[in-house]
Parts: C-alpha cells; sequence; structure tokens
C-alpha cells in the first residue's frame, strides 16, 4: 500500500540512499491550511514558509523554525500516568511466573504434591496464557483494549483470591489456569494500548516501560518468595495472594482511563477519539493526528481490501504478511535463547557454587531476576538512542556468546566431574540403574538418581551415585542422604547438578547472559510487536506473536531437562546459542527500524521482499522527520534529526 494519510509516499533513489518522501495531496494541504491556523505553532511555522517562499538561502531558518516546533511538543503527564497503569499488566505477568518456582518449595511439602502436580501447576498458567492470547485479539478487535485490559485485571484479582485461598491441589489448578488466562490478555493488549497513546518519540521507551515492569514483578517474587520461606506452614498463601494488590489497582485505575483513540476512530467513535487525544496529548494540537489516524484507517480498509477473517488478510495482503512473520520470529527466537530456562537454572547454578543452604540459594536468585531488571532499565535508556534494530542486533550477538560461554563452563565443569567412589547396597535389593554410574555427570542426568558426597575444606571424601526420594527431590530414597539428621558431617545430596570447581565460568556466563539479553532480546520483541502492524491487524497481530511466544516458552521449559538428560548440559546450552545465531542471521535480515516512525507510516516498510533489510543497513540512523508548513513538506536531514531526539 503506498497511499497514506491522503498522501503519496514515494521511494525515490538519491544519490544511491533509499529515502521516503511524500508528495502533498490537494486534500492534505486544505486541512493543512485549515488547522495551521489553530495550531498553536502556527505562528512561527508560517513565518518560516514565508521566509523559504522568497529566499532559498534560508532554508536553514525555516528548518530551525520546523525543529523548534516539535521541540514545542511537551508531553504532558498523563501518557505517563497512562503508560504506569497499563504496564501494571506486565508487573503481574512477572509476579505470577516468577512466583511459582519459591510457593512450589513449600506447596510440595505442604499438599505432598508429586511432580506431575508440581508440572502442573507450573505449566497451567502458561498454557492457558498461550490460548488466552490468542482469544485476546478477538476481544481486543470486539470491545477495545481498555476493557481488556479491565479484564484481565479482574482474571488477576480473582485467580489470586481463589489461590490464596484454596484449601487443595484442584483448586489451586483452577486458579493457576484462571492467572493464565488473565496473563495471556494482557501480555497482547498492554503493549498495544501504551503504542497507540503514545506519542511517536516516546513509543519505544514507553512500551519497554512494560517489559521493565515484566522483570520488575520477577524481581519482587524472588523478594516476596524469600521473606515468605521462613513461613512453612501457608507462607505460599501469601506469595501467591499477593498479587490481587496491584491487580485491584490497576482495575480501580482503568475504571478512570481513557480507551485508545485509535480503536476509537475505528469504531466510528470520532467525537470521543478527539476528546481523548485531546487529553492525552495536553494543549497541543491533535487536527494533523486526528487526520492522519482517520485517513490511514480509510486506505488500510481500501488497500487490506478482500473478506474474510483478518488473519486470513493478514497472509495474504504481503505487508502484513511479512510483519506478521517478523513478529513471530522475534518472539520465537526471544524463547529459544533460553531466557526462562536459564532464570530457573539460576538456582541450580548457585547450588553449583557451594551454596547449599536452601533459603540462602532463594535470596541469591533475587540477584538473576535483579541483573535482568537492571538492564532492562538500559534497554529503556537505549531504545530511543540507538533505535529497536541495533540494539536487539547487538544484544542477540551477546545473548549468543554468554551461551556459549555457558555451555564451555558447563563442559569443563563435565569434563571434570568427580568420580563415584562407593557403591552402597539398595536395602530392598531393588536393582537400580544409579549404581551402574561411574561418574558424578552421568549420574545427575539421570533423572532417577542423586550423587550424595561428603567433603572436607579441600577435597570430596565418599560419593555414590542413589536414588532419589519419589516424594521429594530434596532427599535419597535411602542411605545416609535420606534425611536431614543423617546429613551430617559435610555430607551433601546434590540432585540436578554436580560439586564442581568450574562454576564460576558458569557464573560468569550466567551475568553475561542478562546482561546481553535483558537490554534488547527481552523487551525488542514486545516493543516491536506493538508497533508493526496496521490498525486492522494491530490486535490479532499481538494476538498471534504473544501466542507464540507462550507457546515456545512452555515448549523450552518442558524440554529442558530431557534435553539436558540426552545431550547433557552442555549441549542444551550450544544448541540455544546456536538457535540465538539463527535468530541473529534472521533479524539482521528481516527487522527493518521503526524507530520514530509514525505508527501509520511503519506499513510501508514491509513493502519490500523479507529479508531484505540488511542490505539497507546504511539507512540506519536516517531519521527523516517530516514537518509541514503551509502545505509544504521538509524534511530535516540526518543531523538535525538528532536535535529532535
Ligand atoms: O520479555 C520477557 C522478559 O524478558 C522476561 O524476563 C521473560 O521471563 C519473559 O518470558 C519474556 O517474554
Amino acid at each position: 500500500m503506498s497511499n497514506l494519510m491522503g498522501e503519496r509516499w514515494k521511494k525515490v533513489n538519491d544519490g544511491g540512499e533509499r529515502s521516503l518522501i511524500k508528495a502533498p495531496s490537494s486534500a492534505s494541504i486544505s486541512s493543512q491550511g485549515a488547522s495551521a491556523g489553530s495550531s498553536t505553532a502556527g505562528a512561527p511555522a508560517a513565518a518560516a514558509a514565508a521566509a523559504a517562499s522568497t529566499s532559498s538561502t534560508s532554508t536553514g531558518d525555516l528548518e530551525r523554525a520546523a525543529r523548534k516546533q516539535f521541540q514545542q511538543d511537551v508531553t504532558p503527564g498523563f501518557v505517563y500516568v497512562l503508560a504506569v497503569f497499563s504496564a501494571l499488566g506486565g508487573f503481574l505477568f512477572g509476579y505470577d511466573t516468577g512466583v511459582i518456582s519459591g510457593a512450589m518449595l513449600l506447596l510440595k511439602r505442604e499438599l505432598e504434591l508429586s511432580a506431575l502436580w508440581q508440572e502442573l501447576l507450573i505449566s497451567s498458567t502458561v498454557a492457558a496464557a498461550a490460548l488466552s492470547a490468542l482469544l485476546g485479539g478477538f476481544l481486543n478487535g470486539l470491545f477495545g483494549r481498555r476493557v481488556c485490559i479491565l479484564l484481565a485485571s479482574f482474571f488477576f484479582t480473582v485467580g489470586g483470591i481463589v489461590l490464596s485461598a484454596a484449601p487443595g491441589k484442584e483448586v489451586l489448578l483452577a486458579g493457576r489456569i484462571i492467572v493464565g488466562v488473565g496473563l495471556g490478555i494482557a501480555s497482547m493488549t498492554v503493549p498495544v494500548y501504551i503504542a497507540e497513546a503514545s506519542p511517536p518519540h516516546l513509543r519505544g521507551q514507553l512500551v519497554t516501560v512494560n517489559t521493565l515492569f515484566i522483570t520488575g514483578g520477577q524481581f519482587t517474587a524472588s523478594l516476596i518468595d524469600g521473606a515468605f520461606s521462613y513461613l512453612q506452614r501457608d507462607g505460599w498463601r501469601y506469595m501467591l495472594g499477593l498479587s490481587v494488590l496491584p491487580a485491584v489497582l490497576q482495575f480501580m485505575g482503568f475504571l478512570f482511563l481513557p480507551e485508545s483513540p485509535r480503536w476509537l476512530i475505528q469504531r466510528g467513535l470520532t467525537q470521543k477519539a478527539r476528546r481523548v487525544l485531546s487529553q492525552i496529548r495536553g494543549n497541543q494540537n491533535i487536527d494533523e493526528e486526528y487526520d492522519s489516524i482517520k485517513n490511514s484507517i480509510e486506505e488500510e480498509e481500501k488497500d487490506s481490501g478482500g473478506d474474510g477473517p483478518v488473519i486470513w488478510r493478514m497472509l495474504t495482503y504481503p505487508p502484513t504478511r511479512r510483519a506478521l512473520l517478523v513478529g513471530c520470529g522475534l518472539q520465537m527466537f526471544q524463547q529459544l535463547s533460553g531466557i526462562n530456562t536459564v532464570m530457573y537454572y539460576s538456582a541450580t547454578i548457585l547450588q553449583m557454587s557451594g551454596v547449599r543452604d536452601d533459603r540462602l540459594a532463594i535470596w541469591l536468585a533475587g540477584l538473576t531476576t535483579l541483573t535482568n531488571f537492571l538492564f532492562t532499565l538500559l534497554g529503556v535508556w537505549l531504545v530511543e538512542r540507538v533505535g529497536r534494530r541495533k540494539l536487539t542486533l547487538g544484544s542477540i550477538i551477546g545473548t549468543c556468546l554468554s551461551l556459549s560461554l555457558l555451555a564451555v563452563g558447563f563442559l569443563i565443569s563435565a569434563q571434570h566431574t568427580p568420580p563415584v567412589t562407593f557403591h552402597p547396597l539398595d536395602p530392598a535389593m531393588a536393582n537400580s540403574t544409579c549404581s551402574k554410574y561411574q561418574l558424578c555427570e552421568p549420574c545427575m542426568l539421570d533423572p532417577g538418581c542423586g550423587f550424595c558426597y561428603s567433603e572436607n575444606s579441600s577435597a570430596l571424601l565418599t560419593s555414590s551415585c542413589v536414588p532419589v526420594n519419589k516424594a521429594s527431590t530434596e532427599h535419597a530414597a535411602w542411605g545416609r542422604c535420606s534425611n536431614s539428621t543423617l546429613m551430617r558431617d559435610h555430607t551433601y545430596w546434590a540432585y540436578n547438578y554436580c560439586p564442581t570447581s568450574y562454576s564460576w565460568l558458569v557464573l560468569l556466563g550466567l551475568m553475561f547472559y542478562l546482561a546481553a539479553f535483558a537490554p534488547g532480546m527481552g523487551p525488542m520483541p514486545w516493543t516491536i510487536n506493538s508497533e508493526i502492524y496496521p490498525l486492522w491487524a494491530r490486535s490479532t497481530g499481538n494476538a498471534c506473536a504473544a501466542g507464540v511466544n507462550w507457546t515456545f516458552n512452555i515448549l523450552v521449559s518442558l524440554t529442558f531437562l530431557h534435553l539436558a538428560q540426552y545431550f547433557t548440559y552442555y549441549g542444551a546450552f550450544f544448541l540455544y546459542s546456536s538457535l540465538a545465531l539463527l535468530g541473529f542471521v534472521f533479524i539482521y535480515g528481516c527487522l527493518p527500524e521503526t524507530k520514530a516512525r509514525r505508527l501509520e507510516e511503519i506499513e510501508a516498510l514491509f513493502e519490500n521482499q523479507l529479508c531484505s533489510c540488511g542490505a539497507s543497513d546504511s539507512d540506519e540512523g536516517r531519521q527523516v522527520e517530516y514537518i509541514r508548513v503551509k502545505g509544504s513538506n521538509y524534511h530535516l536531514s540526518d543531523n538535525d534529526a538528532s536535535d529532535v531526539d
């Protein structure tokens, strides 16, 4: 599609550099003319235009005046309030996915949960989120963003209450599914709502704040897990129930917050849309923005044409098909880079380094979530400075390298794995595979076995490979590691890991991983998805991408232990690293820069063949701003654009 906002956008070849220019249509000139008088910045702009007509040498003055107009556009505080209340959905996303690991430690003891029930309570939420994210696309189109956010916070509230009052595991499962439904809807709606309400120059930053809230939720969850782990009875009720507070806060807030103006215009509620636009743009002139949204909706309706469900129209119309591929691909590679495995596995990595106290391990695991949070903050700072494409590319290179470092750490640890020195006889005379292992590595990779060892300050003394207790992986089925009273005199039970003196290498890999992943690969898939689809396809596109995110989340977490069993830990991390490399090639080839463009302009970026973006790297950083002065179009040159920023 080439006709946007009532004006024609053309690609021209200008000295070998591609750029977009637009030639004004008569309609836009007249509408501009009509609105110029009411514009707060209309006077300087008109004066500048007059100067331009008398002397070509005064183009500099003209551009300066135009830039001034941009700089006068102070963002009203209301947009920030709106972003923060929406991002509470991100906070709940992080909190509800993060809190379960600590709660599970208490739950499995108190309710005597089998491995299957533990798995069910963890995965049911993610599975429900995957399905409800897909359904959320339909709900968003039908009822709007605001109603969907209200619905999500309602589900979070009810889910939290059910979880904290659950009399048994069946009700717990119901509560986790209810929370999952809220998660799916919130994860696809919040980024769209923030993107549609933000001014272009702040959009990336404000949508990225949502991911900052996700990681903030994960960090808070680890603190709450740490604090309530001392409350052995019912501690989990507080951990799971506390999410009700932010959920109620968000629900109350959204009773007063407005609907997205873009959705309102699409629904023909034009007066309401104008009111909302004036509210979120403060004292700025909204005529141009309003016209541009309205025109683009009309154009989109013509261009996207055809009948049938939105997903069908998206797949048969090349620009949206490409955008959908890029959006879903980004979400898929985010999860295939193993973020949730790394986060989940951090406690074990700490145990490998010699932290044996459960509570200390829980507190220290909080360091992982804190690092994730702090580096996402860096992403918020960088997104409007370096742009989405460079940030994502840099991040995935670092992610790929750090995954290799983690793999090398596990490889060296495996090569120096301690031997099994003692083969005790099973008191029940059952034939267990555990007794066959001669080394710790194959013993710990077998989910039925664990490594029981004693050590003094400098060396490992006796060690054996024994079956794990079926009711709790914290003890062996029999022998000196079978209960805490027997485990005196520096005797330890290692399940899922081996003691190693190379854990520092793994720890280094872990920190490097989070520092690389969190600013780019963590937030950018959400941010980019919120802006690459035209309005008619936005909810469906985001629903599909969020569905892909949750589906790969569950796939990666469920397969990790099996992967490790068949390919060892280093094999699994080398695999994630190769997938991240594949992700780099995909992003390099297919992801265009969307920084500072209006949502209505972005569709044009997907008109070219997919995977031709790498070739246009020279255009990166070229930020072209279009300023209309009395019917003429001027663009600020590269250097000037940075001033506007
Ligand atoms: O963007 C988020 C964030 O990076 C989280 O830390 C992670 O747990 C989620 O799966 C991901 O979608």
